[in-house]
């Protein structure tokens, strides 16, 4: 059984909270679970920087689920560990919202203050998929304030109800958290609310701030917008809910999705409008791989264990990969992606964070800003991304067992004769101290033969040759690998040399293996579930700051500039293959081989 040191799981928490706590108001103060997380950790002085200032300290009731005076209804029970699909009539009636939070058992307090989320473009994908999804696994999970009130927005004509149930449909409860699982999501679902309006028209956003602060109740309010809009339209909806809803006495906070921009000027030119409206503190640019766990888990890593820091420098790593694939191509995201690419999609969000916390220097604190400044501190150490140090590639048709997978401009939405990038391979370099000369070798791509995210650190070869010869003709394979596998089947492992058991002296590969699967019972929580959370408690170390974002494009602007102009030609792979053989080409001309090819003891 895994004992946890510093436990932030809200409904742990909760079970050992006392009756009552004293600090600053915030959304959750009346929450138990929030007032433990606080406590233990930095978030509770994040959390108090705000537009606005708070009310002071008072004394606060603890408000337990039991107290929440569940109505009882008849529900569909869960089958087989699925989440219900049907919801009973009485949840799709539509009640006032006084009547809910009466009903709810609460009473109107105005000294307390509310959180309200409006998911701008909730008839979309990410909103259903993703965002829905982990705010009800945060109520769940006793994570979010008591007072909390959800809205959609978006133009589609959609009542309540018609939200209700499509929200419904992709709600889940997580294996090891089952327990009343209907009756929550009748709960979640009740908060949940929609209003139908033009991303551009303050008016309708006027009806939407009536309707919030109606949910509000005369409290402190405090509201986040989380724009799952395409991009061409961030800044209408931002203006609107800016000009016309922001909150009149509480925080006003934005999550704005990627893509931030396609290069350098139009990522300052948005940052720019974003500011005509929203203060940098206010804005809140989601990169979701932050939020994964194992993405977490680098700097806990890398400075909590002794062994691990000597060794992350030039002396002892000889390069670093970070490797993203998907078995799956562009199907039905074509239209967007065509205008982006690979690089842009994955390579100069994702995998360059990724980068920036692992090569970044110890920061003063794990304060979000101390956290930050060391980002960009590295990524302004690195050299802008070379045209000889890039290979990309597009996936083609294929066809395998009597399937045929289509091509990347098979897409409806793809223009005829697309050159853009569904696979790129790239090498970059860190010009500072700690990693003058080794390469950061990235890879990603589409509609390749597996799914999965990973770090993998290879180590130099051990000096001497002591064992040289029990090794082999290939010393490559004998050196010390660090993996890091985000994703999927979460896993730490380090590849070691061992002496094979017997009389004889033969060496075998081993794996040091930190499986989570085996060594922790808690299902992972979705990155989007951490980042909300984040959000909503105003803690700012996950989402990426303007300098952080513009010292990110001008890495790849250069180059992404130069393959357009050039008109350069992607090799083309086959759909489900390994992708384009220029990466090993490219990779050798560093001497490194890729990790991914994968061995024996990779799994
Ligand atoms: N889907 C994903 O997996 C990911 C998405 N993202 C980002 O999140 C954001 C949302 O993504 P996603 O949900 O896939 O986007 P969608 O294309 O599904 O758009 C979301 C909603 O925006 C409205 N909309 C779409 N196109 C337009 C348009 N041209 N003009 C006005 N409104 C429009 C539609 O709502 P209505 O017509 O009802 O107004 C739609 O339901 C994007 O910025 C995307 O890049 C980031 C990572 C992953
Ligand atoms: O941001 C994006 O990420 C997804 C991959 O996210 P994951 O959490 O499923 O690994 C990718 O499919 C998409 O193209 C990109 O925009």
């Amino acid at each position: 059984m895994a004992t946890s040191l510093y436990s932030t799981h809200c409904r742990s928490l909760a079970t050992s909270s006392s009756s009552s706590a004293s600090f600053q108001p915030s959304p959750f103060s009346s929450n138990p679970a929030y007032l433990q997380r606080v406590t233990f950790s930095h978030r509770f002085l994040a959390s108090k920087v705000s537009l606005k200032s708070q009310p002071p300290s008072y004394k606060i009731p603890v408000h337990t689920q039991q107290q929440e005076g569940a109505v009882a209804a008849s529900v569909t029970p869960v089958e087989n560990g699925t989440s219900h699909k049907q919801l009973n009539a009485e949840l799709l009636s539509v009640k006032s919202p006084r009547e809910s939070l009466v009903e709810d058992g609460y009473e109107k307090d105005e000294n307390e203050s509310t959180v309200s989320i409006t998911v701008v473009g909730a008839s979309g994908d990410l909103a259903k998929k993703k965002i829905f999804p982990a705010l009800f696994a945060l109520y769940y999970e006793d994570c979010l304030p008591k007072h909390f009130t959800i809205y959609g927005y978006a133009r589609s004509k959609m009542t309540d109800a018609e939200l209700r149930n499509m929200v419904s449909r992709t709600l889940t409860c997580r294996i090891d958290k089952r327990e009343n699982c209907n009756e929550k999501m009748e709960q979640f679902l009740k908060r949940c609310f929609y209003h139908s309006g033009q991303y551009d028209s303050q008016e309708n956003f006027a009806v939407l701030d009536k309707k919030l602060k109606e949910q509000e109740g005369g409290r402190t309010s405090n509201r986040l917008f989380y724009l799952s809009i395409p991009p061409n339209i961030f800044i209408d909806a931002v203006k609107c809910a800016s000009l016309s809803a922001s909150s009149g006495n509480g925080w006003t906070r934005v999550i704005v999705e990627k893509p931030f921009g396609r290069d350098s000027e139009s990522s300052a030119a948005l940052t720019k409008s974003l500011k005509q409206y929203l203060t940098e503190d206010q804005i809140f640019r989601i990169d979701h791989y932050l939020g994964k766990e194992l993405v977490e888990n680098l700097s806990v890593l890398r400075f909590s264990n002794l062994i691990f820091e000597p060794l992350w420098s030039r002396q002892y790593i000889r390069n670093v990969q970070l490797i993203f694939s998907e078995d799956f191509g562009t199907e039905g995201r074509g239209g967007y992606f065509d205008h982006y690419g690979i690089i842009r999609d994955i390579m100069q969000n994702h995998l360059l964070q990724i980068l920036a916390l692992f090569a970044m220097e110890t920061p003063v604190s794990l304060d979000a800003e101390d956290i930050r400044n060391e980002k960009v501190k590295v990524l302004r150490s690195m050299r802008p991304l070379q045209l000889e140090d890039v290979v990309i590639g597009q996936y083609k048709s294929h066809t395998r067992g009597g399937v045929t997978y289509p091509a990347y401009v098979d897409d409806k939405t793809v223009p005829v004769g697309s050159l853009t990038p569904t696979f790129a391979a790239a090498a970059l370099f860190i010009d500072n101290a700690r990693w003058d000369g080794v390469p950061f070798l990235m890879k990603a791509g589409k509609a390749l033969h597996s799914k999965g995210a990973e770090i993998r650190v290879q180590f130099r070869h051990v000096p001497g040759n002591l064992y040289n010869r029990n090794f082999g003709a290939d010393l490559d394979r004998a050196t010390n690998e660090l993996v890091i596998r985000v994703q999927p089947d979460e896993a730490i492992y380090l590849k070691i040399n061992n002496k094979v058991p017997g009389l004889g002296m033969k060496l075998d590969r081993s794996n040091l293996n930190l499986h989570y699967a085996a060594r922790y019972s808690k299902e992972i929580p979705d990155a989007y579930e951490r980042l909300l959370l984040d959000a909503i408690e105003g803690e700012r170390r996950l989402f990426i700051r303007s300098d952080e974002l513009d010292a990110a494009w001008s890495l790849f602007t250069p180059v992404l500039k130069e393959l357009e102009e050039k008109k350069i030609i992607p090799e083309y792979y086959p759909y489900g293959s390994r992708g384009p053989v220029g990466a090993h080409y490219l990779a050798a001309r560093y001497n490194v081989r890729w990790g991914d090819l994968g061995s024996d003891i990779d799994r």
